[in-house]
């Protein structure tokens, strides 16, 4: 019998199960990957918001990381909340040993509802994960963070991909999620990839994808749902999972980005808290069972 490929979250807990470890291991059984996990912090959080936070000790992380980098192989890393400067620079020292293969690098410092997830500097961030990532994935808010700039069109979104990527990632995917009321403008040199989407415009939720050398625009309509709890969780999840199945970088990136997209629409009818609520992970499944 065939085993599944392996991947690994390396993230917060979200109790609301929308986001965090909870979004990204229903990402990777929805790809039909094997997830484990290494818990950096826990999150009393809902549809509403964080209420409480704490991260877990550095030596409890480290105690995971080598239980489950010693025992599988591990075909792809995702990170998500690391919480602060001493679980970041943890991370960075396996993946310096080159223990964190097809590493998807999600630089979670602040959730959409406002609350902040990481307490050190975001410079560190680049230092530290930039040159170790296969793909680095901010949002738009992130990205102001870590480029201390505005970004307010595509055309800025495309600028701080490029200058994201001077810090070493091989691919960066710059998230617009919240750029709201938008025009892709023209497409750029590299064209676009099918991610499901249709040509930019402001009905269109458009990232940016620096990869190689190329700059390629990802476009997918924009869905319209108060339930958009955890889609950059379940983006980066979904980008690790393809790359344990070894689909190429850029298929991986456009695949999971319509992979969110039905996830979006899948559950926009839903109503699972009072805020905003989780996507359909298990979308694809035949019934509507989870
Ligand atoms: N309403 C929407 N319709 C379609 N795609 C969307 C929508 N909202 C977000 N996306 C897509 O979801 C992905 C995640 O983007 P986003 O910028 O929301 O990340 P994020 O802020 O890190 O998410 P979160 O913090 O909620 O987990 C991107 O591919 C983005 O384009
Ligand atoms: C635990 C956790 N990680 C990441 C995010 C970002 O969406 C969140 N809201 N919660």
């Amino acid at each position: 019998m065939h085993s599944p490929p392996v991947a690994l979250t390396i993230a917060g807990s979200d109790s609301g199960g929308g986001a965090g470890i909870q979004a990204d291991l229903h990402t990777f059984a929805a790809h039909h990957v094997y997830g484990t996990s290494v818990i950096t912090a826990i999150t009393a959080q809902n549809t509403r918001g964080v209420t409480a936070a704490e991260s877990i000790g550095a030596d409890l992380v480290r105690a995971q990381l080598d239980a489950v980098l010693g025992d599988f192989a591990v075909a792809a890393v995702k990170t998500g909340m690391l919480g602060g400067a001493e679980l970041l620079a943890l991370v960075a020292r396996y993946g310096e040993a080159d223990r964190l293969p097809n590493l998807v690098v999600d630089p979670v410092m602040v959730t959409t509802t406002g609350d902040p997830l990481f307490a050190g500097d975001p410079a560190a961030y680049l230092a530290r994960l930039g040159p170790l990532a296969t793909v680095l994935t901010p949002n738009l808010i992130e990205t102001r963070q870590l480029l201390g700039r505005e970004i307010t069109t595509v055309d800025d979104m495309r600028e701080a991909a490029r200058a994201l990527a001077t810090y070493g990632p091989r691919a960066v995917l710059v998230k617009g999620g919240h750029l709201e009321g938008e025009s892709a403008g023209e497409p750029h040199e590299g064209g676009a990839v099918d991610a499901g989407g249709v040509p930019g415009g402001s009905d269109s939720a458009i990232d940016v994808l620096w990869c190689d050398g190329q700059m390629l625009d990802l476009a997918a309509p924009r869905v319209a749902t108060r339930n958009d709890h955890g889609t950059g969780c379940t983006l980066a999840s979904a980008i690790a999972a393809r790359l344990a199945l070894e689909h190429p970088l850029p298929q991986a990136v456009a695949g999971a980005k319509a992979y969110v997209t039905e996830a979006l629409k899948a559950a926009a009818e839903w109503r699972l808290g009072l805020g905003r609520g989780p996507v359909h992970h298990q979308h694809g499944r035949k019934s509507n069972a989870l």
